[in-house]
């Protein structure tokens, strides 16, 4: 039974880090069990390798010690998270280049099989590895005018199979087609028509809250069949990556590496200055 004692809400704090600096919080109810996991690498969450193996570890944690939910949300109300670091990209050194995106599969495999149920407070802006965070999850709440999406094409840089996949396992393919070829970032409201996201609040306590009574849902119903039946619906997805990993490497440095992706992205951080 979900206890709601706030004067007895012992609440643990754990950070994770390799590093000084700690990009990832966790913070467990001791009460739910629920974990809230915050991305706090300012100012926009980017993605880059330390944050990625910092997330992994803390899954990997919540995994072991059977967290009975996980909220995902980010330290700040403006973005939830920018995506993956472009600045990643450019760096040269292949060693590098690796071990970033195969931290980056790792969280994905984690998050997208992981047997709590798991919801995205998105309180603020999710473009493309932002909004495949979200989409890994099974439930989304979203804060009002904020934008989600998977814009890669808009970068001149193309979205793996599995950004695709987790995206039409939530839209369908034929509205997962039109929005990564024209790489569509949706407004909140259009995301909620679409079915993108599920529910909208107005600020991140409204959109804590929502998260907290989705995983209410859970309560009464078996950790063994919940996490079962995700591992059938969700297992194939998964699975798909886990059989391809190297070959999704391999494609990831050839196309990021190519003269022509790495004089768009370029261009397309220039532009990003200039936007201010
Ligand atoms: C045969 C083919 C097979 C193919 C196989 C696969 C091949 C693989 C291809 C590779 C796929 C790779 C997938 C990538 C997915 C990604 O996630 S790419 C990242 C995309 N992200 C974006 O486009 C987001 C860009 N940012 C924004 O739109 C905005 O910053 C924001 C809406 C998130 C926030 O806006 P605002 O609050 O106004 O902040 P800003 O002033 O814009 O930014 C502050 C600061 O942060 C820098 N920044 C922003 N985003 C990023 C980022 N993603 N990475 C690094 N840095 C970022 C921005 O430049 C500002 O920096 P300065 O203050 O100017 O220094």
């Amino acid at each position: 039974m979900f206890l709601r004692r706030s004067v007895t809400l012992a609440m643990s704090l754990k950070n994770y880090s390799s590093e000084a600096k700690n990009l990832v919080a966790v913070a467990v109810n001791n009460q739910t069990g629920v974990a809230t996991v915050t991305l706090q690498r300012p100012p926009v969450n980017s993605l880059n390798l330390e944050l990625l193996n910092e997330l992994s570890s803390a899954l990997t944690e919540l995994e072991e010690k059977k967290a009975r939910g996980i909220i995902l949300k980010s330290s700040s109300d403006s973005v939830f998270s920018a995506g993956l670091d472009i600045h990643e990209f450019s760096n040269t050194e292949e060693g590098r280049l690796k071990k970033f995106w195969t931290a980056l599969q790792d969280v994905w495999i984690k998050l997208y099989g992981h047997s709590a149920p798991t919801v995205a407070c998105i309180n603020g802006h999710a473009p493309a590895g932002g909004c495949l965070l979200a989409l890994s999850c099974e439930y989304r709440v979203m804060l009002k005018q904020k934008t989600i999406g998977l814009n890669e094409t808009k970068l001149g840089i193309v979205a793996p199979l599995w950004f695709i996949a987790s995206m039409e396992n939530v839209i369908g393919r034929r509205l997962t087609e039109l929005s990564l070829t024209t790489g569509k970032m949706y407004t909140t409201e259009e995301a909620l028509k679409i079915g993108l996201i599920d529910e909208i609040a107005e600020d991140t306590n409204d959109a804590v809250s929502k998260s907290e009574n989705f995983l209410k849902l859970f309560q009464n119903i078996s950790p063994f069949a919940r996490s079962q039946t995700k591992k059938f619906i969700r297992g194939n997805t998964v699975q798909s990556l886990v059989k391809t990993r190297e070959a999704d490497l391999k494609a990831f440095i050839d196309d990021i590496t190519s003269e022509k992706v790495q004089k768009g992205l370029k261009v397309y951080m220039e532009s990003l200055k200039k936007g201010k």
